[in-house]
């Protein structure tokens, strides 16, 4: 079996992208934000609060004739921004762009943080990364990727995400028609849970590349790209009137400014990240500051290579034993 849907970005900046998802008998459709760097699947759903629910599309378990409670069972999830949600657990069939896993574990959210009752376009997420993450107690439960796998043509999916676009997540299969030339393969080391590689180094603009091993995780549910502090400050030492601002906690420079691209490597291949990708928003609407897609990782305590790189790429996630992850030039 294979499946295909799109990741439609939720905002004007491509904060994140949300996929449409089937969930019950009959299907309850929800947007959902497929997350490489998580391991749980959670909704909004009629266990939510109605105070904490704006906007969200929930999931009602009493509505679905597969419902099942997996009683006894609760998780409690925390994101790096500080957000977080727990609840109960539910199986039921969930599908997503045509293919469907039968009693996959649904979390049931019965308390979100104040960050997701404000996005209104995200009625949940998809944990992509290793099961092992997941925080479903007393037994851990498999994402919806480990669950379909036995079913899948191949065990990879893929995710295609664009700049300011609708791309798409396939799964089964690999899309020649997503990509020219060939995909480059490198190492997934899958402990503690991510997908764990590394890049073969990185260039600023026309400058020479750089061969140096920088060990990160792949992660389409962080916005931005975040790498070592000395790769950033030789970035941005190109850019006019670029600052470090501990007020916006992060690189920010004038809207104007001329940006160069960022290259990174895997193995021997390259990717180039287009500048415009890197001019990521204005600090406020009507202001002419604006904060940099690339960002110093020194406060996370590792390398996130979120959308701002991944939407560079045609990237391929693959369950094989060893896993390992794919890039290939769009
Ligand atoms: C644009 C921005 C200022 C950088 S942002 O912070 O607002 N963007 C958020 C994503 C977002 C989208 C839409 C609305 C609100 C927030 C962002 O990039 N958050 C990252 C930032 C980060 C990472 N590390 C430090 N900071 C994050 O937490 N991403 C997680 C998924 C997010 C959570 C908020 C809602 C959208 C999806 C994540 O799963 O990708 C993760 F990997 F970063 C993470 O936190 N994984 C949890 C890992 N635990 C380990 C222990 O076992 C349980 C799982």
């Amino acid at each position: 079996d294979t499946g295909s849907a799109a990741a439609v970005p939720i905002n004007e900046v491509d904060i994140a992208y949300v996929t449409p998802v089937t969930v019950g008998t009959p299907p309850q459709t929800l947007m959902l934000d497929l997350d490489t760097g998580s391991s749980d699947l959670w909704v909004f759903s009629s266990l939510t609060p109605s105070s904490q629910v704006r906007g969200q599309e929930i999931y009602s378990p009493a509505k679905s004739s597969t419902s099942k409670l997996l009683s006894g069972h609760t998780w409690s999830i925390r994101y790096g921004d500080g957000s977080g949600s727990r609840g109960t657990v539910y199986t039921d069939n969930f599908t997503i762009g045509g293919l469907e896993v039968e009693s996959q574990a649904v979390q049931t959210a019965q308390e979100v943080s104040s960050s997701f009752t404000q996005e209104q376009s995200l009625d949940g997420l998809v944990g992509l990364g290793f099961s092992t993450l997941n925080t479903v107690r007393p037994s851990s439960q498999l994402t919806f990727f480990d669950n379909a796998r036995p079913k899948l043509d191949e065990e990879v999916f893929t995710a295609d995400l664009k700049y300011h676009a609708t791309g798409s997540y396939d799964f089964g299969f690999i899309d020649r028609a997503k990509y020219t030339g060939n995909i480059t393969y490198t190492p997934v080391q899958q402990s503690p849970g991510y997908w764990t590689h590394s890049l073969s180094g990185y260039a600023v603009g026309s400058g020479a590349f750089q061969s140096t091993q920088i060990q990160g995780i792949s992660d389409t549910g962080t916005t931005l790209l975040y790498l070592p502090t000395a790769i950033v400050t030789a970035y941005y030492r190109q850019v006019q009137g670029a600052q470090n601002s501990q007020y916006y906690g992060g690189y920010v420079f004038p809207c104007s400014s001329t940006l160069p691209t960022f290259t990174f490597g895997i193995e021997g291949a390259r990717f180039t990240i287009p500048a415009s990708y890197i001019n990521y928003t204005r600090i406020s609407p009507t202001s002419s500051t604006c904060y940099g897609g690339l960002q110093s990782s020194s406060g996370l305590g590792i390398n996130i290579f979120g959308d701002v790189a991944l939407k560079a790429a045609f990237v391929v996630f693959s369950g094989t034993n060893p896993p390992r992850i794919g890039f290939g030039t769009k």
